[in-house]
């Protein structure tokens, strides 16, 4: 794969070390020069996005950092993206409330939120079991947004985040369309994304002296078309590689990962990959929250394979449905959401 013989070049940035625990990294270190405007970075690493470089005025940074950004998308398919413009302080007003909300005290509380419907708006769910250990809620985001009324300041806080992290993904939308050589809104306009469904997971891990086997999250790919993930602390999201290699991701402080789902697949006829991706729990000495959003297309946007990706060699790999029928395919409902890839592989 190109990954394991032409290093990617990235925007070159300063990264914080993030202060909390981590997992011990099998990544080896960036090369970095710092004479030079980019970093390369090996296979079984991830490379950085710098958001701003994207939108620069200076044409030239423009396009480079547009080009590579096809580049991680395709050899890669996750990034770390940084200066997002998203404060600290927001991240830990989410993860404050969050930490809140799950309140071991309150448990009783929760349960209004155990699931009743498919048409459930907000959603609460407890696994402790050898194949998945984690406490989480899911809340539809967007079009509309749901939360719980309480704890007090945790809506207006997941808010703020929401329609943050929705204008950065939108706008890493218009950057991959240009990267792909089309128009800006090309994106935007084949997911429908005005009324794009986002489903925000909020996950709480326990240490491992509390969890009930090694896994917080099973293998899974997700649905949507870029996933967005924070988290308090690093510790147990691993990755698999175009290359076939787990990767421990180690988010740098503030920074946002990013991970292409299911649909930007399908779209791009299997140009761009989702990756799977799980949770391990048993090096955790601490518990660690994080919030995965899934940006989808709108319900009913049909998204199959672009004409743009289609062609005698390559021929349609998906079958088209609408992003709510991709949804049910697999026996998911649309707060639960699970990947029906496979159902919609041909
Ligand atoms: O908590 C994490 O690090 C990942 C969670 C995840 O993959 C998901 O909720 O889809
Ligand atoms: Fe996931």
């Amino acid at each position: 794969m190109a990954a394991e013989t032409a290093p990617v070049l990235i925007n070159h940035m300063t990264i914080q070390p993030n202060p909390a625990i981590s997992l011990p990294s099998i990544n080896s270190p960036s090369i970095i020069n710092p004479n030079d405007s980019v970093v390369a970075v090996g296979a079984d690493e991830i490379p950085t996005i710098d958001y701003l470089m994207l939108f620069s005025n200076d044409f030239d940074e423009r396009s480079k950092a547009l080009e590579n950004l096809g580049h991680v998308c395709k050899d890669f398919g996750f990034f770390y993206l940084v200066n997002h413009g998203i404060s600290n302080g927001v991240f830990e007003g989410v993860f404050k409330g969050i930490s809140n909300f799950f309140n071991p005290e309150e448990i009783e509380d929760r349960k209004q939120y155990e699931k009743k419907s498919p048409t459930d708006r907000i959603r609460w769910g407890l696994r402790s079991s050898p194949g998945e250990n984690r406490e989480y809620l899911k809340v539809i985001a967007h079009p509309q947004f749901h939360c719980p009324s309480k704890p007090a300041g945790f809506s207006d806080a997941l808010e703020e985040y929401f329609k943050a992290s929705r204008e950065i993904v939108k706008g890493l939308g218009k950057a991959v369309s240009k990267g792909l050589g089309f128009e800006e809104c090309y994106v935007e306009k084949a997911f429908k994304l005005e009324s794009g469904f986002d489903m925000s997971a909020m996950n709480l891990y326990p240490p491992n002296f509390r969890s009930k086997g090694s896994i917080g999250v099973p293998d899974h790919t997700d649905p949507g078309f870029f996933v967005s993930l924070i988290q308090d602390v690093n510790g147990g999201l691993q990755i698999l590689s175009n290359s076939g290699q787990c990767i421990n991701v180690n988010i740098p402080h503030n920074a946002i990962f990013i991970n292409l789902g299911d649909h930007l697949e399908i779209l791009t006829n299997g140009k761009y990959k989702s990756h799977v991706h799980r949770v391990v729990v048993d090096n955790n000495k601490i518990q660690r929250i994080s919030v995965a959003t899934l940006h989808g297309p709108s319900l009913d946007a049909l998204v199959g394979p672009a004409p743009e990706f289609v062609d005698e060699c390559h021929p349609p790999a998906y079958r088209a449905m609408t992003y709510k029928q991709s949804i049910e395919a697999n026996g998911g409902d649309e707060i639960d959401v699970q990947s029906s890839i496979d159902q919609i592989r041909l």
